[in-house]
């Protein structure tokens, strides 16, 4: 009988409870599948006493002593940096494959953990730190490895994507949205980390990374979340045919002397109800992949949950499980490309700019001159007259963000313009 693969699970949450019933289920078929018997050999949790749910003789409130014990593989599902950090690099260097779902963790410190995984010849994978169920991290990794990938953008966050569908669809507000999300099991320890954008900013980082064959850190991507978007900016957007998704745009920029770098960014954008991603609603995760010989691919799924999220935990077990059975370990990663990171301020965007004017003559040539002024063309313009305003919606061509930026600064200034209602993003409008 072949010698089973011992695995440390730490931290027994929405995820790791879900990945602890998938082990238990049927291990005569997980064995099958991994060509030796898959032994969970102890739980980590905070507290063992909230636990009667579990068998009691696998759990432990010591964790360093489970890692250090004769696993294999450690299942890290606790999430952030300390002490989660520490104990992965020591798992690492001690020959143990490690499998999460912390994206937290990978984007400010997946070149170390990368390192001593390639040192001791140990298997770091985390599907699903990025679009929970989704296989999207192994494909790009490794299905399009000898590719070369361009864009890759998409929605990475189930519980924002969750609100803003239902501000959307229902009307519902934003804090009981949010709430319900927690319930679901789709928000993170702290809820913040998903409305700021800080957890899409860390999926963007680490899609990058792995995209560019570069190492981005979630520090380099500009990051915007959705605590701004009221229910009249949804509204304003269903007037005109179009709906607001936070959104994840990595991509490979070549420089005016023919040098490359990746932009990075998270922020809301406004797309017409026609995009694909616009039909993308609840927790669900879409992505879209532009790869030189490929083409365009998507790939869509739940991306938030508990058992969605173990789904893509189980599959890097099972790898990581294989890989000890063949007594070798999988792909490494690549990051020699060491691509810079491009600004914000200098990545084109387009901007849909909303305000309130005085209804004079006029009013149209002085807010286009100051666009014309910063180098900004307008692709679109609309006019309503009210009782004594009118409203201007300008929809603008690609610019450098900067210019757009302070194209707005300046229309606020404009004695003619009473307010600037609403300043967002385009994607996926004609030019
Ligand atoms: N919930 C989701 O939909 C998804 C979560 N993830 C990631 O998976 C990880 C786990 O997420 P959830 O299960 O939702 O979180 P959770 O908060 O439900 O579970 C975390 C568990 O870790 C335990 N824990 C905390 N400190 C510990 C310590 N020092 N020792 C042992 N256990 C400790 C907590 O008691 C808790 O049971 C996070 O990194 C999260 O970002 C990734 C994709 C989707
Ligand atoms: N909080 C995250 C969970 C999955 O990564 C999300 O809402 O997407
Ligand atoms: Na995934």
């Amino acid at each position: 009988m072949t010698e089973p693969v011992k695995v440390a699970l730490l931290g027994c949450g929405t995820v790791g409870s879900e990945v602890t019933r998938m082990l238990l289920d049927d291990p005569g078929e997980l064995a099958a599948r991994v060509g030796a018997p898959v032994e969970l050999a102890g739980i980590a949790v905070r507290r063992p006493d909230k636990h009667p749910e579990l068998p009691q003789h696998l759990i432990t409130s010591d964790a360093t002593a489970l890692i250090d014990s004769d696993v294999d593989i450690v299942v890290e599902l606790i999430g952030g940096i300390d002490p989660v950090r520490g104990w992965l690099l020591s798992a690492l260097r001690k020959g143990k494959s490690v499998v999460t779902g912390n994206k937290a963790l990978l984007s400010e410190h997946a070149s170390e953990l990368a390192e001593a995984a390639d040192e001791s010849g140990a298997d770091l994978y985390y599907e699903a730190a990025v679009a929970g169920a989704i296989p999207l991290l192994r494909p790009v990794r490794e299905s399009l490895a000898g590719d070369r990938i361009t864009r890759v953008m998409g929605i990475v966050n189930g519980t924002t994507n969750f609100i803003l569908s239902a501000m959307d669809s229902t009307g519902a507000g934003y804090a009981e949205t949010l709430d319900e999300a927690t319930r679901l099991g789709y928000a993170e320890a702290d809820p913040t980390a998903d409305v700021d954008g800080y957890d899409a900013a860390s999926k963007a980082a680490i899609i990058a990374s792995l995209a560019f064959h570069s190492r981005v850190t979630a520090a380099d991507v500009h990051r915007e979340g959705i605590a701004g978007i009221s229910s009249s900016d949804i509204t304003a957007a269903k007037s005109l045919g179009r709906t607001v998704k936070l959104l994840s745009i990595c991509e490979r920029v070549t420089e005016e002397d023919g040098s490359e770098s990746v932009s990075a960014r998270v922020h809301p954008v406004m797309i017409p109800k026609s995009h694909q991603l616009a039909g993308v609603g609840g927790a669900f995760n879409a992505v879209y992949v532009e790869a030189e010989a490929a083409g365009q691919l998507m790939f869509y799924g739940q991306g938030a949950g508990g058992a969605p999220t173990a789904s893509a935990v189980l599959g890097d077990l099972v790898s990581a499980a294989r890989n000890k059975v063949a007594g070798g370990r999988g792909p490494r990663e690549s990051a020699h490309a060491a691509l810079p990171v491009r600004p914000m301020g200098q990545t084109p965007t387009r901007y849909h700019v909303s305000l309130d004017v005085a209804d004079k003559p006029g009013v149209l040539a002085q807010v286009a001159q100051v666009f014309a002024a910063h180098g900004v063309s307008i692709s679109t313009v609309r006019q309503r007259d009210r009782r004594s305003t009118a409203s201007l919606v300008v929809v603008t061509h690609q610019a450098p963000d900067a210019a757009l930026r302070s194209t707005v600064d300046e229309i606020d200034k404009l004695d003619v313009v009473r307010e600037v209602i609403s300043v967002m993003r385009v994607e996926g409008e004609a030019e």
